[in-house]
């Protein structure tokens, strides 16, 4: 790999979600990782991920940005600690409260899409992260995001073996 993301670092159990799992061989694999202060998700979408032709579904923006936006979570909660990743530290795992998209422009098929976040808040358990998906130079989408530490109820299921 060209870099370390946070994804490569889920304890395996829960590393299978369909956007980011690296365990979910029918997944996007997205991957995120700190740009200096902010975070950055970057990818391809293919011609399957098409709204009306020359456009993206919103549906797989919504899902870049979900996972993104836990992936900057677990970031966020894990430099906090003091931890960076390849630490033997578990990475700490999140889910998604909410999670509001601004669509601002049709979403061109064809670049690679760029997710820059910033960490607007952070607290013992929640985190809001504010992302932008930018196509080349133009900005198409916004969002607002509010993650908490994954909840123990989610424990029994978090690996379909
Ligand atoms: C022993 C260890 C076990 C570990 C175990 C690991 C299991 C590892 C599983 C991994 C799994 C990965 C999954 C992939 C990522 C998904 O795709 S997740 C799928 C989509 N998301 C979900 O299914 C989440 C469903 N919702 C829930 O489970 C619960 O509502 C939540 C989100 C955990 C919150 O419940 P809660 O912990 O009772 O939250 P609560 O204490 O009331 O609130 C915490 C904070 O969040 C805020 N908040 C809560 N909900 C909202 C909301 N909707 N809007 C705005 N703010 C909100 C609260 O205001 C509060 O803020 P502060 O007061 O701290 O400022």
């Amino acid at each position: 790999m060209d870099f370390l993301a946070v994804q490569d670092f889920y304890p395996e159990d829960f590393a299978w979600c369909y956007g980011c799992g690296r365990m979910n061989s029918s997944g996007h694999h997205f991957r995120t990782r700190w740009n200096e202060e902010e975070t950055l998700t970057e990818y391809q979408p293919g011609p399957e991920h098409m709204a009306i032709p020359g456009f993206v579904y919103g549906g797989l923006i919504a899902s870049l940005f979900d996972c993104h936006s836990t992936g900057s979570a677990s970031l966020a909660f894990y430099r906090q600690a003091g931890h960076a990743l390849g630490d033997e530290t578990p990475v700490p795992r999140c889910v998604t409260a909410s999670l509001k998209v601004d669509y601002l422009k049709p979403t061109p098929l064809g670049p690679t899409l760029r997710v820059i976040g910033r960490i607007a808040e952070i607290g013992r358990k929640k985190v809001v992260v504010v992302s932008e998906l930018w196509a080349k130079d133009v900005l198409c989408a916004r969002c607002e995001a509010v993650l908490v530490t994954a909840p123990a109820s989610m424990l029994q299921n978090s690996s379909p073996s």
